[in-house]
């Protein structure tokens, strides 16, 4: 008997329901779902004589695909989960949004669950001998028959992931992956843009090359676009070549640093760190201002990079924005080369959507891709999340999907998709403001370039994010033709792709338009 945590139990529940015969919106879900459990009752199964039922909630993420996945699935997950614990299982198909309140509903269940995670732990803890350098899982562990051990995916003992509910899923199952590699962030799946072009080189290379290109590479860029997809693709490639890759995060190597030092096992830590042909360290400003993390990241780069063994290094901001990280490791992360992910531009975005529906096998029409990437501008991943809510919403109500039926999805959607109804007068106003122009100048008659480009901009921002037609914009801004309009709109559309600088003003603009 083996003890697996539900990270792990719920990976190998979706490796059965693989083969079952699961429409694809509904796999997507799946795959993003995450299982939680949920403490037994208190009343023992051996004064009622009946073999306990394990009871489990599967968290998605929202009513939609919680209804598809009822629906179409329910009892087949159920059957693989009993077929893995081999014992009856009841599960709960639950709403992440509502996970919270059905967690207080009843919360004597819930202080049970947390006394008995409480005491699992312990008991791990009080299991560890000195010189075993597992450290003590912070799941709520299961024991699964005759199968060989899996090691716990997550190495965090910090009360903060106690709960396993502040994992994402694959943050979850990455661990569970061979050197925690996701399968599906390869170099091929990467679709190649101005925004990110640099970034996408200089990975490559240094995948193909490791040590000899650019040690460290330090990649940054805001939230969704693909850092992690970079990293997981290099480290894919240099597994290929048969180097020793490691990916982490700097979560978990700060855990790890932790136990390392709690159970006294630096050394097979450091031997771990040191061996490694390639490291891939995610989300690295997590580590600044953790003084003995940083120490220990110090060494650990210094040995590595005597050795010529690649660093990849992957944050949300540049080094220099990194406050409070130490000025060794700064200047360490500036030795190498520094590349930027920007947003996407929107032929990105459709190129990106395009190909991740044509994986899923599933038609989607040109202008609901083109209706999809003008909503969402600024993150990689909440445009995939937008593509499988639409399609889940197409296929609960099972019609075709056409542009208006996109359009009522995605309104209905709220938040999901981030939807903000604008007014043309007040993008104007952004743009205006942005540029520190007057709002009557830009709307006016003046044609010197300063007010013409913001103008412009304004022009194709309404286009893009209201339902206003060329001639009602053409009024906002003194009565032009739709012609005129038309122009301003191709011209910095064609104009955004050259000019990056234009491409940040714009994005800038849209962020300030968002809401707070
Ligand atoms: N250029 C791209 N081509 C295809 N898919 C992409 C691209 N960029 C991002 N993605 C997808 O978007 C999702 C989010 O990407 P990823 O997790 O790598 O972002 P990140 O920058 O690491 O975000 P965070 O800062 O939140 O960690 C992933 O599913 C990834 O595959």
């Amino acid at each position: 008997m083996i003890r697996v945590n539900p990270a792990t139990l719920w990976h190998r529940a979706l490796q059965r329901l693989e083969l079952l015969p699961i429409d694809v919106v509904a796999r997507v879900w799946l795959r993003t779902a995450r299982l939680m459990p949920v403490a037994p009752a208190r009343e023992s199964p051996a004064t009622t004589g009946e073999t306990e039922a394990l009871s489990f909630w599967l968290l998605v993420p929202d009513a939609l695909a919680c209804a598809l996945i009822q629906q179409q699935c329910q009892p087949a997950i159920e059957q693989a989960l009993a077929e893995l614990v081999q014992q009856p299982v009841t599960l709960r198909v639950v709403a992440a949004n509502d996970a919270p309140r059905e967690a207080h509903a009843d919360e004597e269940m819930e202080m049970a669950a947390m006394e008995d995670r409480q005491r699992i732990t312990e008991t791990f803890v009080a299991r560890h001998s000195r010189n075993d350098s597992t450290p003590p899982s912070p799941y709520y562990d299961y024991d699964l028959p005759s199968k060989p051990p899996v090691h716990a995916p997550h190495d965090s003992t910090l009360p903060g992931s106690l709960a396993g509910g502040t994992l994402s899923w694959e943050q979850e199952s990455a661990g569970a992956m061979p050197n925690r590699l996701n399968p599906r962030y390869t170099f091929d799946a990467f679709i190649v843009g101005n925004s990110n072009r640099l970034a996408h080189a200089a990975s490559y290379a240094v995948a193909e090359a490791p040590g000899e290109a650019y040690n460290p590479l330090f990649l940054y860029g805001g939230v969704g676009l693909g850092k992690t997809h970079l990293l997981h693709a290099i480290g894919h490639k240099g597994a290929q070549a048969g180097l020793t890759v490691l990916y982490v995060s700097s979560e978990q190597f700060t855990n790890e640093i932790i136990n390392a030092i709690r159970y006294r096992t630096t050394e097979e830590f450091r031997a771990k760190y040191r061996s490694v042909d390639i490291l891939l360290v995610d989300d690295i400003q997590f580590i600044a201002g953790k003084e003995s993390t940083e120490e220990e990241f110090f060494h650990t780069f210094n040995s590595l990079y005597e050795m010529s063994k690649q660093i990849v290094i992957c944050s949300d901001r540049p080094p220099k924005a990194i406050v409070s990280l130490e000025e060794r490791l700064r200047s360490r992360f500036e030795w190498g080369l520094i590349a930027d992910i920007q947003p996407p531009d929107l032929e990105t975005r459709m190129a990106i959507l395009r190909v991740k529906a044509d994986m899923l096998h599933y038609p989607v029409p040109d202008e609901v891709i083109a209706y999809i990437a003008s909503r969402v501008q600024t993150n990689i991943r909440e445009l995939e999340g937008c593509l499988n809510r639409l399609m889940a919403y197409q296929q609960l109500h099972r019609t075709e999907l056409t542009l208006d039926v996109a359009r009522a999805a995605m309104s209905s959607l709220g938040n999901g998709a981030r939807e903000v109804q604008l007014s043309g007068r007040q993008i104007a106003q952004a743009v205006a403001d942005y540029f520190h122009i007057p709002l009557e100048a830009m709307c006016g008659k003046q044609r010197d370039k300063q007010i013409v480009i913001p103008r412009q901009i304004a022009m194709y921002l309404i286009r893009q994010e209201t339902q206003l037609s060329l001639l009602e914009i053409g009024q906002l801004f003194g009565g032009r033709d739709h012609s005129t309009v038309l122009h301003a709109c191709e011209k910095i559309e064609r104009a955004m792709q050259l000019d990056p600088g234009l491409r940040r003003d714009v994005v800038a603009i849209r962020e300030l338009l968002l809401p707070r």
